[in-house]
């Protein structure tokens, strides 16, 4: 029997009389390369957020490893390795690279957040930070404000920072966004480099990528699963083309 790691059960969520999420039932394998795709305003925003505990669902539950964490809050499931892609927002913004790193394992090792000078003092974390600055292709802009970084670099620290926490789950949300062309193949080959033993769930509207990445995907309509499968099963889906891949370049 393949391992779960990340499960939800009949997990709804209304916003009145919206229904954004309805009644899904998904498995994430363990080290699953795994896709949610779906057209806008299916609703996978809403799902990642039922997942991170950003939203509390209306009814279901989300399991990890066999746990129901449901009721738990945000910090607890990133404890337990449930992680998303971080954005490089406000609390990032006045950090270069190496301190935005040492922020993030620092309150992994339980120091807490030291807001204005990221210590560097959790046992082992020079050695930690030069092996994420090397798998993650940001040796040359070690030193630079995050703020100031190109969209590229931007998104591999995203990851960087989210590998940072030692998932078990990772959620991609757009790992790509905004990455120009000429960028975009670093990003991938980063993604494709990243542990084998992390499960992986990607949330993404380019179909490259998608494609690339994946080995399953499911497809969100109207907040409801509507098809999950090999790459090989979405791509020749006749359903999905008519919902989704339609307009897309690979239907
Ligand atoms: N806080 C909210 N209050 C009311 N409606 C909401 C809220 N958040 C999302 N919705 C609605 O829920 C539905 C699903 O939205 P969601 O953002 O999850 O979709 P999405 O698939 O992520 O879309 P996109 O691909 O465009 O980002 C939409 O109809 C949206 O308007």
């Amino acid at each position: 029997m393949t391992a779960v790691t990340l499960e939800t059960r009949n997990l709804t969520k209304t916003f009145g009389a919206l229904m954004a999420t309805t009644d899904v039932s998904f498995r994430l394998e363990k080290g699953a390369r795994h896709a949610l795709i779906g057209p806008n305003g299916a609703g996978k925003t809403t799902f990642i957020n039922l997942l991170t505990g950003v939203l509390k669902p209306s009814d279901g539950s989300v399991m990890l490893e066999g746990k129901d964490i449901t009721a738990l809050r945000r910090e607890g499931r990133v404890q337990r390795g449930l992680v998303r892609t971080f954005q490089i927002n406000q609390l990032f913004a006045g950090l270069n690279v190496v301190e935005s790193l040492a922020l993030v394992i620092n309150e992994r090792e339980g120091q807490g957040w030291r807001w204005l000078k990221p210590a560097f003092d959790a046992p082992g974390i020079d050695d930690e930070i030069a092996g994420l600055l090397s798998d993650f292709g940001l040796d040359s802009v070690f030193d630079q404000p995050c703020s100031a970084l190109p969209y590229g670099k931007q998104r591999l620290l995203e990851i960087a920072l989210a590998v940072a926490c030692r998932p078990k789950v990772l959620l991609l949300d757009e790992p790509a966004a905004g990455v120009p062309e000429a960028d975009r193949k670093e990003v991938m080959s980063r993604l494709a480099a990243l542990p084998a033993d992390v499960s992986i769930l990607l949330i993404e509207h380019d179909m490259d990528l998608v494609f690339n990445f994946a080995n399953r995907i499911s497809v969100l309509v109207a907040g409801a699963l509507f098809a999950e499968g090999s790459v090989e099963e979405i791509s020749k889906d006749q359903r999905v083309k008519q919902v989704y891949l339609g307009g897309a370049a690979h239907a």
